[in-house]
């Protein structure tokens, strides 16, 4: 493989700053968020030497594991989740950092026994003090891990101590301003760090490069030139073994209001001054202050919830959800949602923005698709009688990059036109493949930079914003009440309509 420095399409690639040595304490570390990408992300870092030899991993969970099964269960997530084992002396090194302490969230006793034990590593493994604690854990137990915490001591040193939240932070507005509140009884904001996995991915971050490092998109960037916006996250997977999670959650908790809201947040805002955390979180909050649901009156012109019934996926019959193990039989818990926001401001007024996701769909995509104004009028005759509108692709997977959609002149003497697209592609251009998004946010947080996470008023705002469907959902259990979809289609028809009502349709990538 090439070296960094002769490789011309790597260059600039190299990280800046390695963070010092730390102990980053996972809570929930028998738990398949640690096992598939924490523990992968946090080997390959250490194998690019982005992390400190020192680098000390403490796992927590209630079941009685030992260090030595802790590592060769982090061992068989490398190699099937991650890019593999690759170098065993590098391995070898690596697992002498991690250990496992056996603990209960609920049980004081478990954080002196943990406080005791982080102050062993500390001599052994030179860490000086400094700890990452990350509650990878189910969300209901994120106000009592944080309380225990605090008054055990372990996050008074606003500099040495940090706190990293999982997704969902609450499970509506009211729940959000107490952990919010519990939060701040026990540290500083500039301890926390609320993690949203989507904002460490590439074409997220590149959003703002694209917006704010290029002097030609920023002046068509408003409903001068802006038709609409679609964003969409589909997968095809369904529940899987998280029945226990998902039922209480729903897509609108465990997507929309996290990830999607948070790519929303980065295409609408305004330009921030400067790069700096507070600045980009500022501007972020600013643009949720101005957005709502397009008609809280009328629910169907604004939020459709979907769940999946049985259907045929590549040749396989796949369950409904309600037949998926763990779930009630009558459950109304969304697989699906699509969203429809209007953004009160001088940008963006009379700009829709459609935001969809959903399990089980056909495809694993993740796009935003910013779609451009019609010329006024047109001159040439095009292949489908009408020239398509420009559109504007950022991939955020599979195939992450950018591309637009134009008109271009097909060959011959008659003046027609074809839709075609220009293309940058993230890995041909840089001759890397993207990294996982918990590699740039697990640093990020050791080396104390909050840009990518999100601030306890942002979290409030986006939560304010889904209250009106979220409680007409919540007060409807009736199992009629929810719109049913074939797994392996794109959602439910009141999700078409949403979008096919205003003259427009869903972008198929
Ligand atoms: N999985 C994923 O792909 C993603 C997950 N997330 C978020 O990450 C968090 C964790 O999710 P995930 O890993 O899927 O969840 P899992 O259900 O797989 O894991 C939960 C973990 O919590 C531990 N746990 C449960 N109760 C206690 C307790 N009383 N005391 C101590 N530990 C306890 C369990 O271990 P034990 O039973 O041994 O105690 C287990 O390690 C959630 O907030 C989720 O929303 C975010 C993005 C993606
Ligand atoms: O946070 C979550 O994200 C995943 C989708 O993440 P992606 O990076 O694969 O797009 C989703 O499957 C899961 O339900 C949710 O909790």
């Amino acid at each position: 493989m090439l070296d960094l420095l002769e490789n011309p399409f790597r260059l600039g690639l190299r990280q800046e700053r390695v963070p010092e040595p730390q102990i980053l304490t996972i809570f929930g570390a028998s738990g398949d968020l640690t096992h598939r990408k924490l523990i992968p992300a946090l080997y390959q870092m250490r194998l690019d030497r982005r992390l400190p030899p020192e680098i000390t991993i403490v796992g927590v969970a209630r079941r009685d594991w030992s260090h030595e099964y802790f590592r060769e269960h982090s061992k068989q997530g490398i190699e099937e989740f991650g890019n593999g084992i690759q170098d065993e002396t590098a391995w070898n090194e690596f697992a002498k950092g991690l250990y496992y302490c056996s603990g209960d969230i609920d049980k004081p006793e478990s954080y002196q026994k943990l406080k005791a034990f982080l102050g062993e590593l500390d001599t052994e493994r030179r860490t000086m003090g400094n700890r990452v604690f990350y509650l990878s854990v189910a969300p209901n137990f994120f106000p009592e891990a944080i309380k225990q915490l605090g008054s055990a001591g372990m996050l008074n040193d606003p500099q040495k101590h940090r706190l990293v939240i999982e997704k969902p932070f609450g499970r509506d507005l009211s729940s959000a301003r107490v952990l919010n509140r519990v939060v701040r009884q026990h540290c500083q904001e500039q301890q926390v760090y609320r993690i949203d996995h989507y904002l460490g991915k590439e074409t997220v971050q590149n959003l703002l490069v694209l917006r704010f490092a290029n002097a030609i998109f920023e002046p068509l960037w408003n409903r001068n030139y802006i038709d609409h916006i679609q964003i969409t996250v589909a997968e095809t997977v369904g529940v899987e073994d998280r029945a226990g999670y998902y039922e209480s959650a729903g897509a609108l908790r465990d997507m929309i209001q996290n990830h999607l809201m948070q790519v929303f947040c980065l295409t609408a805002m305004e330009p921030p001054n400067s790069l700096d955390a507070d600045s980009i979180r500022t501007e972020k909050v600013k643009v949720l202050e101005a957005t709502r649901l397009a008609d809280v009156n009328n629910l169907n012109r604004s939020a459709i919830r979907g769940q999946y019934q049985s259907g045929w996926m590549k040749g396989e019959q796949i369950p409904g959800y309600r037949e998926e193990p763990g779930v009630a039989p009558g459950s109304v818990t969304s697989s699906f949602v699509a969203m429809k926001f209007m953004v009160d401001n001088w940008r963006w007024k009379d700009v829709p923005f459609y935001l969809r996701t959903g399990k089980r769909l056909p495809k694993k995509v993740s796009e935003i698709a910013v779609q451009f104004k019609e010329v006024p009028w047109l001159i040439f005759q095009s292949a489908s009688r009408q020239a398509n509108p420009n559109v504007l692709t950022f991939q955020i997977y599979p195939n992450e990059g950018i591309s637009l959609q134009f008109e271009a002149k097909m060959p011959g003497a008659d003046l027609r036109t074809r839709t075609e697209n220009m293309d940058f592609n993230y890995q041909e251009a840089f001759g890397v493949k993207s990294s996982d998004a918990y590699d740039r946010l697990l640093i990020d947080c050791m080396l104390g930079d909050q840009t990518l996470f999100t601030r306890s008023d942002e979290v409030e705002e986006a939560w304010r914003i889904v209250t009106p469907a979220l409680s007409d959902w919540e007060a409807n259990t009736d199992p009629n009440s929810i719109s049913l979809y074939e797994a392996g289609t794109w959602g439910p028809l009141a999700a078409e309509d949403l979008i096919n009502d205003d003259g427009r349709k869903w972008h198929r990538s």
